[in-house]
C-alpha cells in the first residue's frame, strides 16, 4: 500500500502521490482511471468524502533548491496527462508547503515552469497564487488546424460561438448570457472534438456576472464538466479582455466551485489565485483492481 493525499482548488480535486511511490504502479494511466472513477473510484467507502478526482498528481519534491522546485505530472480521468493544470499547481504549492515549511516554490509543469506563492494557511485552508505564463492566441500557440492563419475570435465551432486561447492547455470560450441556460454536456463535445482543434480543447461558458464572470468548463481529459477549471478561468479572462467586455487587468471568475481572482497583464504572465483545502489522506493499493492487485 502506498500514501495519498487528497487536495482540492475550488473543489476542482486531485489525488496526490509522491513520485518515489508512484514508482510502485506499474501503469498510472490505468491507475487514474480506476481511481478518479465519480462512482467507484477512491473515497467511495469513506464517510464524507467525495468518491474519484479530477485527476492524479505525481509530485517529485527538490527540497534543497531555493527555492523548492516540485515536478508535477497530472494524469487524467481518461488515463491521459496535460501539459498544465492551474488548480492542480495552487494544490502542489499547498502539498509543498506542508512538506517544507516554505512558501515559494518554482512547479515544473509540461507548459514550463510557474512560480507559485502560499499566502496562508488557516483550518486547513490555503489561498495560493500561481503563475499561468501568457495567454496565446496564435494558431500555433493554440494550437490550431494547419488551415487556421488567423486566430479563432467568435467563430462558430460546432453548436457554440468561441474564441481559442491557449493558458498552458488548449482552452475554447463561448460568452452566452447565461451559463446555467446551457446543456453544457450536450453541446461540448462538438466544440472539444473539432477539427479545429488538433489537440483537443477544453470548453468553457462564460457570462457577465456583476463586475466578473460566471464559469463553466467541460474538460478534456476528464471528458465532462468540473466543479472549477484554473486554465479555464484564466482563459475566460483573456478572451473577456481581448473581447472588450472588461478593460480590468484583475478579474474575478466565479466557477461553480468558487471564486478565483485573475490577473491578466498588458505584459507579463498571467496569475492565477484562490482557495486550496486538503481532504484527507489514506493509504491506496498501487496494482488497485485492474492490475488484478486489491485484494
Ligand atoms: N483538462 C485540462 C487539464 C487540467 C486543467 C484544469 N484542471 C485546470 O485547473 O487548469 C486539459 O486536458 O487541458
Amino acid at each position: 500500500m502506498i500514501p495519498f493525499e487528497k487536495y482540492n482548488g475550488t473543489d476542482n480535486d486531485f489525488v496526490v502521490i509522491e513520485a518515489a511511490d508512484a514508482t510502485t504502479i506499474p501503469n498510472l494511466s490505468e491507475f487514474a482511471v480506476e481511481h478518479c472513477d465519480r462512482s467507484d473510484g477512491l473515497g467511495a467507502d469513506r464517510e464524507g468524502a467525495t468518491t474519484g478526482a479530477d485527476g492524479v498528481l505525481v509530485l517529485d519534491v527538490d527540497a534543497d533548491a531555493e527555492p523548492v522546485r516540485v515536478e508535477m505530472t497530472l494524469y487524467q480521468p481518461d488515463g491521459g496527462t496535460a501539459a498544465m493544470c492551474g488548480n492542480g499547481a495552487r494544490v502542489v504549492a499547498a502539498w509543498a508547503h506542508e512538506r517544507t515549511g516554505e512558501t515559494d516554490f518554482v512547479i515544473e509543469t509540461g507548459a514550463g515552469d510557474r512560480a507559485a506563492t502560499v499566502e496562508k494557511a488557516e483550518s486547513g485552508e490555503f489561498v495560493v497564487s500561481v503563475e499561468m505564463g501568457e495567454p496565446a492566441f496564435s494558431p500555433g500557440d493554440v494550437p490550431l488546424a494547419e488551415s487556421y492563419d488567423e486566430p479563432i475570435i467568435e467563430e462558430d465551432i460546432g453548436e457554440l460561438t468561441v474564441t481559442a486561447v491557449n493558458t498552458g492547455v488548449p482552452h475554447a470560450v463561448a460568452f452566452v448570457e447565461d451559463v446555467d441556460a446551457v446543456e453544457l454536456d450536450a453541446v461540448a463535445p462538438a466544440t472539444r472534438h473539432a477539427d479545429a482543434f488538433p489537440e483537443g480543447a477544453n470548453v468553457n461558458l462564460a457570462a457577465v456576472d456583476g463586475d466578473g464572470f460566471r464559469q463553466r468548463t467541460f474538460e478534456r481529459g476528464v471528458e465532462g464538466e468540473t466543479k472549477a477549471c484554473g486554465t479555464g478561468a484564466v482563459a475566460i479572462a483573456a478572451v473577456a479582455r481581448r473581447l472588450g467586455h472588461t478593460d480590468e487587468d484583475a478579474i474575478r471568475v466565479s466557477p461553480p466551485g468558487g471564486d478565483l481572482d485573475i490577473r491578466v497583464p498588458d505584459e507579463g504572465p498571467a496569475i492565477l489565485r484562490g482557495p486550496v483545502a486538503f481532504e484527507y489522506a489514506d493509504r491506496v493499493d498501487p496494482l488497485g483492481d485492474a492490475l488484478g492487485g486489491g485484494f
